[in-house]
């Protein structure tokens, strides 16, 4: 059934465990249960006028099982636990792990087209209803089946009116709960939504706070965010007013069978076809039979969020994974034949063919947005080009594994992104097995050697959420090492130098410089000057290629990158 198809995620084995263990807990219970109806008989018989004694050989009897049944299942129920929520817990566990392993390998344009907040989210939050769904509530829910199902077979036996009349309304409060079950999963879906919306709000709130502050929109996002949490409440009011009545309505039909059956039993016993001691038997099974069911109704609303969160996850583990599995070969040759492509519904490539050859520095040049950044994605195949092909030593990068791929290319973004960790570490997610002396190799050619060895840890020095605690030079020249210590053919460069003070700009300099020296290099200059020497200059204009060449014969040519060049001339004092 797709219920529990979404509640394990695509594992609906993972539920056997739970569910048999908890029926058969459910199924033991029924024993003490069970004698409690022969203590009923035997004080019965001592009782009832016939002069029979009161059976103490058999009480004792009773007393012993219950006792050895007790301490059975102290020893029993332990294990049993563990093997039912072994397999929640391996599920959410294996499950999250799973998931962040495909989003790794989705293409990049889907990862930035979700909300970041909302993909954390179903990480966590999803999951851990998922636990809760496959190690408590349905096993629960079966479980608590067992009792009435039992009870219903072995009272049929003994008088099956009265059977018939204490578990009539139970059928009819199962489709009364299925009939309902569309209607709780829409507004599951809509409280979902909102508690997305104002989790993002609050992201954002919190995030934006300084420049809230700066620019006195405080009031404005608080009142959003206030709105979200306002709307939040309302769904969660609303979904309650829903699932309320329903349970409530269940767990009184449910009731109502326990009035019937002494309804029936007082007739039948006034007109002599039913004997006292079968109705007290009645009496008192029906008085518990339904406990379990009626508490596992009680969590039965949450069943939805439970499958909701599990059809979240299948439909994001469904999505079409990069595909290739070639591998480059030796090669490091890129070349774009006719390349067009866009983010979404915006064209921003039009048509671009290029060649960046093997051991030579192409630079790409020209205003922003034109495009540069996207041809550098475009080589490291974060995205697949809408027309055309990107090859790679003369394969098509679309049949490569993307994996294999990024093994061949390094990449040095303005945007450097430290994970919480140590320095050490950061710098090691180059090469991961890279022994301590590679490691500080590396920082003393990315010229961070000098400002690591400053701080308090050195390199055990942590890193705080983002990298916030080091400047933006370097955080830069830590990343570089990490490049360096990769150590791979092809470098991707975005020219991180603009932003930087000079002292700065000069060390991220010096070691952008070792770390391109004898590779294939395709850097994005911001600063002309830094790429006269570039072999080949791409001059991008609205994502296309308006000029190509070196320094001299673009200078020669009269365009753009001639204009470029004079304005940043002037403005930055240079001799032409
Ligand atoms: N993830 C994205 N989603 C949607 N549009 C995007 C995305 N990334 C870039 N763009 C758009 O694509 C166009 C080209 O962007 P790109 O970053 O390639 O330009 P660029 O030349 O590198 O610019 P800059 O020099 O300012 O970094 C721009 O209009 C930009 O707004």
């Amino acid at each position: 059934m797709k219920i529990f198809q979404n509640i394990t995620v695509g594992q609906p084995k993972k539920l056997i465990k739970p569910i048999g263990f908890t029926i058969l807990a459910n199924l033991v219970n029924v024993v003490p249960f069970m004698f409690s109806i022969e203590v009923i008989k035997i004080i019965f018989n001592a009782f009832d006028g016939s002069g029979t004694g009161l059976d103490m050989a058999r009480l004792w009897k009773i007393i012993g099982i219950l006792f050895a049944y007790m301490i059975v299942m102290f020893i029993a129920e332990k294990p049993a636990y563990r093997h039912s929520y072994r397999d929640a817990y391996a599920l959410s566990g294996e499950g999250r792990a799973n998931l962040a392993e495909h989003l790794r390998k989705l293409p990049l344009g889907y990862i930035t087209s979700r909300d970041p907040g909302d993909l954390a989210n179903m990480m966590m939050g999803d999951f851990t209803l998922i636990e809760t769904g496959v190690s408590h509530i349905v096993p629960q829910l079966f479980g608590a089946l067992v009792m009435p199902f039992i009870a219903f077979i072995s009272l049929l036996w003994i008088d099956w009116r009265m059977s018939v009349a204490m578990f009539i309304a139970l059928p009819i409060t199962i489709l009364l709960l299925w009939g309902c079950s569309k209607l709780q999963k829409r507004m599951a879906d809509r409280q979902m939504k909102s508690k997305l919306d104002a989790g993002n709000r609050l992201q954002e709130y919190l995030l934006g706070i300084r420049v809230m502050k700066a620019y006195n929109l405080v009031g404005e996002k608080f009142a959003r965010l206030e709105n979200s949490f306002r709307k939040l409440m309302k769904e969660c009011i609303r979904f309650e007013a829903l699932s309320g009545p329903i349970i409530l309505t269940s767990i009184t039909l449910i009731r109502a069978g326990l009035t019937l059956m002494i309804l029936t039993g007082t007739y039948l016993l006034i007109g002599g076809s039913l004997d006292v001691l079968t109705f007290v038997m009645f009496l008192v099974i029906g008085s518990r039979v339904y406990d379990p069911l009626t508490s596992a109704l009680m969590k039965y609303a949450e069943l939805r969020y439970d499958e909701r969160a599990g059809e979240r996850i299948l439909n994001l583990m469904k999505e079409q994974e990069m595909g290739g599995d070639k591998a480059p070969n030796g090669s490091t040759d890129i070349v774009f034949e006719n390349v067009s492509f866009g983010y979404g519904d915006k064209d921003v490539l039009h048509n671009v063919s290029l060649k960046m050859k093997q051991g030579t520095l192409t630079a790409l040049v020209g205003p922003s947005g034109s495009g540069k950044s996207t041809i550098l994605k475009l080589c490291a195949r974060f995205y697949d080009p809408s027309q055309g092909r990107v090859m790679f030593g003369g394969i098509d990068e679309s049949t490569l594994d993307p994996e294999k791929l990024m093994k061949k290319i390094s990449m040095v973004f303005q945007d450097v992104y430290l994970f919480q960790d140590t320095i050490g570490n950061n710098i090691r997610f180059g090469k991961e097995n890279a022994t301590d002396e590679e490691m500080i190799e590396a920082a003393k050619k990315a010229c961070c050697y000098d400002f690591i060895m400053k701080l308090p840890k050195g390199f055990d020095t942590m890193v705080g959420e983002g990298g916030c605690t080091l400047s933006g030079g370097e955080k830069q020249r830590i990343s570089i090492a990490r490049a360096m210590l990769k150590d791979a053919p092809v470098v991707l460069l975005d020219e991180a130098t603009a932003s930087l003070d000079p002292e700065n700009e000069v060390e991220v300099q010096r070691a952008i410089n070792e770390l391109i020296a004898g590779r294939t290099v395709i850097v994005i200059a911001h600063r002309l000057k830094t790429i006269k020497d570039a072999d080949n200059i791409i001059v991008m204009e609205t994502g296309k290629i308006a000029e190509e060449g070196t320094h001299d014969e673009l200078m020669d040519r009269n365009g753009l990158y001639k204009k470029l060049w004079t304005i940043q001339a002037e403005s930055s004092g240079w001799e032409l």
